[in-house]
């Protein structure tokens, strides 16, 4: 067993791409507080301590409880902006080179944000990142699946002026007793336009879920996608078609989805030949950005070296890059192994 940050330089200097990260579960409580007095909105906790203690979670719902009302602090294009900066600037210190970042514009949208205000904060910092930072990054609108489909399909056509700013879409929130199935039309008109399409699947829903979004929604990608591993055949489709799963211990482990690192699937994915990677989902209340998501979970699971590089390499092979693009970093991955 090595002890923990004994990969540490390696961790920092391999080139990393993060697939699984919401903008808004970047909020750092000192950020929050900041913005919470420049729009004078008070905050149901008065200080840092009272904040970062109310970050104690039993299962998915009783954070997004605390992740939709922290939101509400966010109202201005400027907000959006300084939340989206402040990120890219910490992935930057983990060596992230490229960001495929979810947002959920109906939680903006539904208390009167309007989505231009939103999506045009993310978008000007986006490409501040990429001309200061050399950090590319994609934008996936989310729906939230607690919402009818009907309300996506609202949301598809009021974002149609900003279509080509998207590379996909990605489906979050409630996940039990919310299926893909339930999303089936929303998700075709998706592919019709041209998104890539992911889908938040497995976390804490049956492996069920996880047939429903590979083979009846056929999406590129699963979030968290956990609970494959309950169902053996599924595990060999997933190998087959190197449908990529972008898991994130350290959020598995704050919402109880583990009780111990240890649990993680990350290795046994590994081994197993699937298309795993490592990411901070909604680092600002989970306890870490990438580079920690990277170092605990090789501590926990006794990651070689050699699986660390995989799953570097992975982050990029994953992505929705071009191939030229990914050739281009995977070969710095390796200069850098
Ligand atoms: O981990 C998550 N699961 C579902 N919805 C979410 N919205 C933000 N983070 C998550
Ligand atoms: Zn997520």
């Amino acid at each position: 067993m090595k002890a923990p940050g004994s990969q540490t330089d390696l961790i920092r200097r391999l080139p990393k791409a993060e697939l699984h990260l919401h903008i808004e579960g970047s909020f750092e409580p000192e950020q929050m507080m900041a913005l919470a007095e420049r729009n004078k909105i008070v905050l149901p906790f008065k200080t840092l301590e009272d904040a970062k203690a109310a970050y104690a979670f039993s299962n998915l719902q009783e954070f997004l409880d605390l992740y939709y009302q922290g939101m509400q602090v966010l109202r201005t294009e400027e907000d959006f902006f300084d939340l989206t900066w402040a990120y890219l600037q910490r992935a930057k210190a983990d060596n992230v080179r490229h960001v495929e970042m979810f947002y959920d514009p109906q939680a903006h949208t539904e208390r009167g944000v309007p989505f231009g205000v939103v999506t045009d904060g993310i978008l000007a910092a986006i490409k501040k990142g990429e001309q200061e930072l050399g950090i590319t990054s994609y934008l996936i609108m989310s729906f939230l699946r607690h919402l009818s489909e009907e309300d996506g399909f609202d949301l598809l056509v009021e974002s149609e002026p900003w279509h080509d700013k998207f590379i996909g879409v990605g489906l979050d929130s409630s996940e039990m007793g919310h299926p893909p199935l339930k999303f089936e039309r929303l998700y075709q008109r998706c592919r019709e336009i041209g998104f890539k399409l992911s889908m938040h699947a497995g976390e804490e829903g049956p492996p069920s879920y996880v047939r429903e979004a590979l083979l009846d929604i056929g999406v590129d990608r699963i979030d968290h996608g956990n609970r494959c591993m309950e169902d053996p055949e599924l595990v060999s489709i997933l190998r087959e078609m190197q449908v990529p799963l972008t898991n994130c211990p350290l959020s598995n482990l704050s919402l109880c989805v583990i009780d111990d690192l240890k649990k993680s699937p990350v290795k046994a994915q590994l081994e197993q030949g699937l298309l795993v990677t490592v990411n901070s989902d909604d680092p600002a209340y989970f306890g870490g950005y990438i580079g920690r998501n990277y170092e605990q979970t090789a501590a926990a699971l006794d990651l070689s070296d050699s699986q660390l590089i995989q799953l570097a390499r992975n982050s990029f092979t994953a992505s929705f890059l071009l191939d030229a693009d990914k050739q281009r970093h995977l070969a710095e991955v390796d200069a850098a192994a």
